[in-house]
């Protein structure tokens, strides 16, 4: 379990203004859950990720993670070193027990198999995203923190990438709080979608969706997004 209680969290500027990021925010993830915080650009979402992730520790609230084992994350820019091949990345990610782990499950289900040996200047943003997936499952993380992790591909390449993000969620299942500005890709993943105001963010509502992932066609997704709007008005 996550529960996130953040009172406040602000920043000073260059030219001494406060700029609020989060506001008032709680929010609690169930372990082995999959939940969406979808809000407007700029409204503090990468902000909650960090302080979620220890990055930034000055803030008023409290975060408390229940789950004992690895936390892992994946960001907007997939983040892998230049000087090293794919598996090698994923590889350094390890701890030294795991470090020799037969990967190539893994590796199949992402569709990064025969591409192990490649460096990351070889490969896509595409498949860059698919490598930066893979070190993060490979740690078999006990929660996961995805920032945008499909953010500026196609619709088809991202829509083929929510596949493979759900069919490797299902093979190594872990507690998963993922940022996202599409609403479309929240209502085909998530188990519950938290809603956040314009900065600073806030919880301005809850949705959670009940219909199971195997039956998320592309006209459940639509309606389920129609429901979604018309439960809270205003949400683009
Ligand atoms: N280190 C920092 N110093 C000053 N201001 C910051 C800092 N980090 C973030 N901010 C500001 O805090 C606010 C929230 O930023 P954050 O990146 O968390 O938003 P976001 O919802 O993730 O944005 P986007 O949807 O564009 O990715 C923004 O106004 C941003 O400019």
């Amino acid at each position: 379990m996550l529960d996130v209680a953040i009172r406040a969290k602000s920043f000073r500027s260059a030219d001494g203004t406060v700029i609020e990021a989060v506001g008032d925010l709680r929010l609690s993830v169930p372990t082995g859950r999959f939940t969406c915080l979808v809000g407007p650009s700029g409204c503090g979402k990468t902000t909650i990720l960090r302080l979620i992730l220890g990055l930034d520790r000055h803030f008023d609230g409290e975060i408390a993670i229940s789950e004992t084992g690895a936390v892992a994350a994946v960001f907007q820019e997939p983040r892998l070193l230049p000087w090293r091949t794919v598996e090698e990345n994923i590889r350094l990610a390890l701890p030294g027990a795991s470090a020799g782990e037969d990967l190539s499950g893994l590796f199949q289900t992402l569709g990064l198999a025969g591409l192990e040996t490649f460096y990351p200047g070889e490969l896509s943003l595409g498949l860059a995203r698919r490598a930066a997936l893979a070190r993060a499952f490979a740690l078999r993380p006990s929660l996961l923190l995805l920032d945008e992790p499909f953010v500026s591909l196609d619709e088809a390449l991202a829509a083929r990438l929510r596949g493979l993000l759900a069919e490797v969620w299902s093979a190594r299942p872990t507690t998963v709080l993922m940022v996202t500005h599409n609403l479309r890709e929240a209502v085909e993943l998530a188990d519950e979608i938290v809603l956040l105001t314009p900065r600073p963010a806030r919880v301005s509502g809850v949705y959670p969706v009940t219909v199971p992932r195997s039956r998320r066609d592309a006209a459940t997704v639509t309606a389920l997004l129609a429901d979604l709007t018309a439960a809270h008005p205003g949400t683009a």
